[in-house]
């Protein structure tokens, strides 16, 4: 099942987290971390307001640990608290209670001080499609509750999951939408298998993900295709790959379709081992231009 963002869609889907927010102390902002700004909803700011939140970047596993680092120390520097965890295996969620208990301390010793009844931290998971919001939900609850699937837009049902004395989970995550108007956002956000095949063109995407190779990742690149940098002319650059890997079509010849394929493939399976795909160091240089 993949989520249409219409503008109708678009507009529940924000009123659907504005909604539950009075809910909430803290929102779980969930974000992949192999691209902490391309995995961003654009309006989140917005939708968010003045809420307390934490930048959770999922999937930590698949990252690029040296700019996972960055990355935190980018958003605290911006404001926002971040921690970096892996759902799929639940490591890191004790620092998730950790960090929202710290945010939230304030909050909580002025309610104590009203004489209020400790409770536990309320909280609501929100994230575009496929950055591991039931998977977390899951770990969180210790059992299935929520579905989890490859297919991007499966999430639906609504309840509180504890998670210790500590934390209240809603068992409905806010799904929001991707930056999908940024053709460059598109193709990073499919090279981690976030968008549906489909709508790409495979071959587009192939170029795309040597490109980027090549300038970021060359060492892993050479080992893997053994070359540094891409031919000046991409036929050859396909040819090379086809002829080592073998990838002819019925008469012989290299096959390009599969050729494309299987570059996707790599890159998504880890063969290049573990990317990130947004970096720190390009984002502020963008953010110093945008200040001259
Ligand atoms: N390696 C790794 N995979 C993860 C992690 N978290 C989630 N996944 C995988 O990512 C895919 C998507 O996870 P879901 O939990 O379904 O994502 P979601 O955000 O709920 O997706 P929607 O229902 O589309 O909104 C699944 O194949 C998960 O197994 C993680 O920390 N590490």
């Amino acid at each position: 099942m993949t989520i249409q963002w219409f503008p109708g869609h678009m507009a529940k889907a924000r009123r659907q987290v504005t909604e539950n927010l009075k809910l909430v102390d803290i929102i779980f902002e969930l974000v992949d971390a192999r691209l902490p700004l391309s995995s961003r909803n654009p309006m989140i700011d917005e939708v968010i307001s003045q809420k307390t939140r934490l930048l959770i970047l999922n999937k930590a596993d698949m990252a690029d640990e040296q700019e996972t680092r960055k990355w935190v120390q980018y958003f605290a520097a911006h404001g926002h608290k971040a921690v970096a965890i892996n759902s799929l295996e639940g490591k890191g969620l004790q620092q998730v209670t950790k960090a929202a208990q710290e945010l939230l301390q304030e909050k909580f010793d002025r309610m104590k001080s009203r004489g209020m009844k400790p409770r536990a931290i309320r909280a609501m998971i929100v994230g575009i499609p496929n950055v591991g919001k039931s998977t977390l939900i899951n770990r969180l609850a210790k059992k299935n509750i929520a579905r989890t699937g490859n297919t991007p837009g499966v999430t639906k049902a609504q309840q509180w999951i504890k998670f210790g004395k500590e934390l209240e989970l809603l068992d409905t995550p806010g799904i929001l939408w991707p930056k999908f108007e940024d053709q460059e956002v598109g193709y990073k956000l499919a090279l981690t298998g976030a968008i549906k095949d489909t709508i790409m063109n495979m071959e587009d995407l192939a170029v795309y993900g040597l490109r980027f190779l090549s300038e970021h990742y060359p060492t892993r690149m050479a080992e893997r295709y053994g070359f540094q940098s891409m031919h000046e002319d991409l036929v050859e650059t396909f040819d090379h790959i086809g002829k080592l890997r073998r990838v002819f079509g019925a008469g012989g010849e290299i096959d390009y379709d599969q050729v494309s394929l299987l570059i996707v493939r790599d890159i998504r399976g880890q063969q290049l081992g573990k990317l990130t795909f947004d970096f720190v160091n390009e984002q502020l240089e963008k953010e110093a231009e945008n200040e001259q």
